[in-house]
């Protein structure tokens, strides 16, 4: 058993701002951050790492009553035996992590989480929330950067290996992915990427996961699972069209996506998948008929929301372990289009597509896939996209696709 004790009370800050004038003094860095409504964790320190909460237990102090919040980052595929790229094999396999700052904005206000492995010395959080109220506002600059483009030729190599396991019916779909290297004449800084992603267009849930000089950051749109008592909710995200030039052109691109097989094919995929998860740790699960579409910055995308109760005794971790991964960035059946991924794309793919996000004291939190996303060190780093396949799929079209999705990530450079 370890013992925590979490100190919380309201601020009257701007968590971002707040963040950005903390952020110097902390080598590991955590930030799950809903851009569209205010469930947004920003974590600083390290307390401690547990692999489930069974191990904790947990003196609420302070004024407010709020539980501790752990991040979990977790790879995509974390029994890949391939070496991940070098500035993943940095980062530690730890489940559940408890900063010891935790800036905190819900609906209920902005909030300032100490968390100690002893009783929390007041004049600590004292310190931190005087410094949290003279943030001054944050600022973020361009990052002049140079993409290298990987091979088409190389795509279509991985694109014939995988149209192969399609039409010997050993997959139905696979996710196949591209990493781009990236190279700027400074540094990277999480800081700047980090706020052009809160700042800027991206649309969906911000992630950061620093330790020590590397980071890992993006904006995903897709929810792999949310827990709120025994409320569940997830997502079928796939299929995919561009966001047009303006609303006429969007809303005929999205009419035709709605309207095309394939597309709806690879997205029926994964609503099969969630279903049966669902039906078995759930009850009242409600998955609407038809797909709608979710309109971001540069993509549209088919989307069906998932909503259900959770069997007493099912926990968020077992749920987003159940789910994870979806056909959505793996394939269908999932396990053979994870080794088929294993042995077509020649690297690892780390956290990309993999399920991250935070969990509370009490066990309600949520994940997301961590899409539209890289990994950045010094003046290097990688970005990644993916994109489902299926038999009719034409390589040239599926590139083209996720140099749309790459431009999320790529917003984060100004
Ligand atoms: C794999 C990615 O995206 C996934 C694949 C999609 C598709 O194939 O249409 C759509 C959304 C995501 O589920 C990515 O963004 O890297």
């Amino acid at each position: 058993m370890t013992r925590i004790y979490s100190y919380t009370q309201a601020i009257d800050a701007d968590i971002v701002d707040a963040f950005c004038l903390l952020q110097k003094g902390f080598t590991d860095q955590f930030v799950y951050y809903r851009k569209e409504a205010p469930v947004r964790f920003m974590g600083l320190g390290r307390c401690v790492a547990l692999p489930t909460l069974d191990e904790a237990e947990i003196t609420l102090e302070g004024p407010v009553h709020a539980q501790p919040v752990f991040f979990s980052f977790n790879r995509f595929d974390g029994a890949n035996p391939a070496l991940a790229d070098e500035l993943f094999s940095s980062f530690p396999r730890l489940r559940l992590m408890l900063p010891e700052v935790v800036l905190i904005e819900n609906e209920r206000g902005t909030f300032l989480q100490v968390n100690s492995l002893g009783p929390v010395y007041a004049g600590r959080v004292q310190r931190f929330s005087r410094d949290c109220e003279r943030a001054p506002e944050r600022s973020a600059a361009p990052i002049p950067y140079q993409l290298e483009m990987d091979s088409r030729e190389q795509w279509q190599e991985a694109m014939a290996q995988a149209g192969e396991a399609l039409s010997e019916g050993r997959v139905r779909k696979v996710v196949l992915s591209r990493r781009l290297r990236l190279q700027a004449g400074h540094p990277f800084s999480s800081k700047d990427v980090l706020v052009n992603l809160i700042d800027g267009d991206a649309v969906g849930t911000v992630l950061l996961y620093r330790y020590a000089d590397v980071f890992f950051c993006g904006c995903t749109p897709e929810l792999l699972v949310r827990k709120n008592g025994c409320t569940v909710e997830s997502m079928c995200l796939a299929g995919t069209c561009p966001a047009g030039a303006d609303g006429e052109e969007s809303a005929v691109l999205a009419r035709q996506l709605m309207a095309d097989r394939k597309n709806r094919e690879e997205h029926q995929f994964v609503v099969d998948f969630i279903r049966t998860v669902f039906e078995r740790t759930c009850y009242n699960v409600e998955i609407p008929a038809e797909p709608r579409i979710m309109r971001l910055a540069h993509v549209q995308h088919l989307f069906t929301p998932v909503k259900a109760q959770v069997l007493e005794g099912v926990s968020l971790w077992q749920l987003a372990e159940d789910l994870h991964p979806t056909p959505a960035t793996a394939g269908a059946p999932v396990g053979e289009a994870t080794m088929l991924i294993r042995r077509i794309e020649p690297y690892n793919r780390g956290f990309y597509a993999g399920a991250c996000g935070y969990v509370d004291g009490a066990g309600d939190g949520e994940f997301s896939v961590a899409l539209r996303t890289g990994v950045f060190d010094g003046e290097m780093g990688y970005v990644y996209g993916g994109c489902g396949i299926v038999e009719e799929s034409d390589a040239q079209a599926e590139y083209e696709e996720i140099n749309l999705k790459l431009r999320t990530i790529l917003s984060a450079f100004g």
